[in-house]
């Protein structure tokens, strides 16, 4: 079956005063992928993603999101995504079942509080204030807020930044299901192992250019096709392999 776009970016520009951030960028997002933009700092993934979002304006270009024109529907395509906010957008005194209420208000819609925290396994921390929870909770809980709205692409910047490898390797999980159970999913990472892993499609994104999108494993096979070799033999396992069988894969609640 023909995949079907759900984002389109076509010939996007985005200028800072003289600094072209980005330099004419098209693509696409297929419906129900992960999708990956992969880059250097400063390569201009954040700016990208925040015009997509409709938090930033373009300097030209187009962009379609679900049908809609970031230009003429930037309201419409609120509504059919999800932005993962970094903590400062919560409020310190609200416990996690408040902030979901708070969110539930905001979007007006009719969810109970531990039906979201089920969803990313932190019912027993509904008490719990935001800032008492541990980084991968604290990534779980924000993913959660996306999910409120029903949103058809969520959008997760840098989610596994600072992770142990057990809470990282959970949120592939959670990301993995989110996907499964139809929503897109956009993503930025540094981390290598996590875009071959997790995304179904990437883009690499250097100064402002696209270089290169395809699936990792197409990417992998021409790089290898082409005569590229690693110097050395790969051993078949390697320290994360040691620390997490050493510590257990199960969620953390330190
Ligand atoms: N508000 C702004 N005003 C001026 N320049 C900006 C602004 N926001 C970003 N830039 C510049 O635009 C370029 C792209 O930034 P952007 O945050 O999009 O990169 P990125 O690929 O997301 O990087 P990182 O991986 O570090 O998050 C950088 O050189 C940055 O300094």
């Amino acid at each position: 079956m023909a995949k079907q776009p759900i984002i389109t970016v076509k010939n996007l520009v985005k200028n800072y005063g003289d600094f072209a951030a980005v330099k004419g960028i098209s693509f696409e997002v297929y419906d129900g992928e992960i999708f990956g933009l992969l880059g250097p700092n400063g390569a201009g993934k954040t700016t990208t993603l925040e015009i997509i979002e409709t938090l930033r304006n373009k300097t030209s270009g187009d962009v379609i999101v679900d049908g809609f024109s970031v230009d003429h529907d930037a309201a419409a395509i609120k509504q059919r995504i999800g932005v993962q906010l970094q903590a400062a957008g919560y409020y310190p005194n609200l416990n996690l079942s408040e902030l979901i209420k708070l969110f539930c208000g905001l979007y007006g819609i009719d969810k109970t509080p531990t039906e979201m925290l089920e969803k990313v396994a932190l019912t027993d921390k509904a008490k719990s204030k935001y800032k008492e929870l541990s980084g991968g909770q604290k990534q779980r809980f924000s993913i959660a807020t996306t999910l409120i709205n029903n949103p058809k692409i969520i959008f997760l910047d840098e989610p596994t930044t600072g992770l142990d490898p057990q809470a990282r390797r959970n949120l592939w999980d959670l990301i993995r299901e989110i996907r499964d159970s139809g929503t897109t999913v956009v993503i930025t990472t540094h981390y290598m192992d996590e875009a071959e892993e997790l995304c179904d499609r990437v883009a690499f994104v250097d100064g402002g250019h696209i270089v290169g999108i395809d699936t990792p494993n197409h990417f992998i096979d021409e790089l290898v096709a082409s005569g590229f070799e690693r110097k050395k033999q790969v051993k078949l396992a390697n320290l994360e392999d040691v620390f997490i069988n050493l510590t257990g894969k199960e969620w953390r609640e330190g």
